[in-house]
């Protein structure tokens, strides 16, 4: 059987409200899965328990022992007072992994974003930093990737150019990609839907 990575029985709740209640869920390593499901029903708490920065109160994960993770926050998360450049650099430069330039300037030519490498973050739309978030993401070193509704305010062709170049550089790898949106999940066709 393919390896997978299996979250059972995983429960979470902050002061009153159970967040999480017995959810049990199986990821199949090498694929994208969708995880849907309203605002609210804890589906960040979810992928933040998945990435670490939060622990379930009862359940166990196992398969996540030892991967590299990437992650799409819904916040850009970048550093806005350094290049577009360096924003996508930094995390080789922490993991020691190598990013040439000339990689870096294709994929911001697949996202219309080239010639703007040695602008600041700060200077940049909405819609580019996003692009910029999910492109540092995709370019890091990774075992397994995480994403919290990355496509969130692209326009429409915009997104489209961007699954498009998602669903290319992430093909064989695990990913799990949160989103609400039912045609979002359409045009990515994922090897697998979770619905919370
Ligand atoms: N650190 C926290 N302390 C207290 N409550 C929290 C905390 N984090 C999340 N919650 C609550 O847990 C519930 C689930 O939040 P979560 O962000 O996981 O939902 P979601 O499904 O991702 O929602 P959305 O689609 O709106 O992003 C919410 O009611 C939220 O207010």
């Amino acid at each position: 059987m393919d390896s997978v990575i299996e979250l059972k029985n995983l429960s979470k709740t902050y002061g009153e409200q159970v967040v999480l209640d017995d959810v049990s869920i199986i990821l199949p390593s090498g694929k994208l899965t969708c995880l849907l499901g309203p605002s609210g029903k804890g589906k960040t708490t979810l992928l933040r328990i998945l990435m670490g920065l939060e622990t379930a109160d009862a359940g166990t994960i196992t398969g996540l022992e030892g991967l590299q993770k990437s992650a799409v926050f819904q916040e850009d998360r970048l550093c806005e007072g350094l290049n577009l450049y360096i924003n996508i650099l930094l995390p080789h430069l922490q993991k020691g992994s190598d990013l040439t330039l000339s990689q870096i300037k294709t994929a911001l030519q697949a996202l219309d974003l080239e010639g703007n490498e040695g602008k600041l973050v700060r200077d940049l739309s909405g819609g580019m930093k996003r692009r910029v978030a999910i492109l540092r993401a995709l370019l890091a070193p990774y075992d397994i990737l995480f994403l919290d509704e990355p496509f969130k305010g692209l326009d429409g062709k915009t997104k489209e150019k961007t699954m498009d170049y998602f669903k290319e550089k992430a093909r064989g790898k695990t990913v799990l990609c949160i989103t609400h949106d039912e045609a979002e999940v359409a045009y990515l066709k994922p090897e697998m839907i979770v619905r919370l």
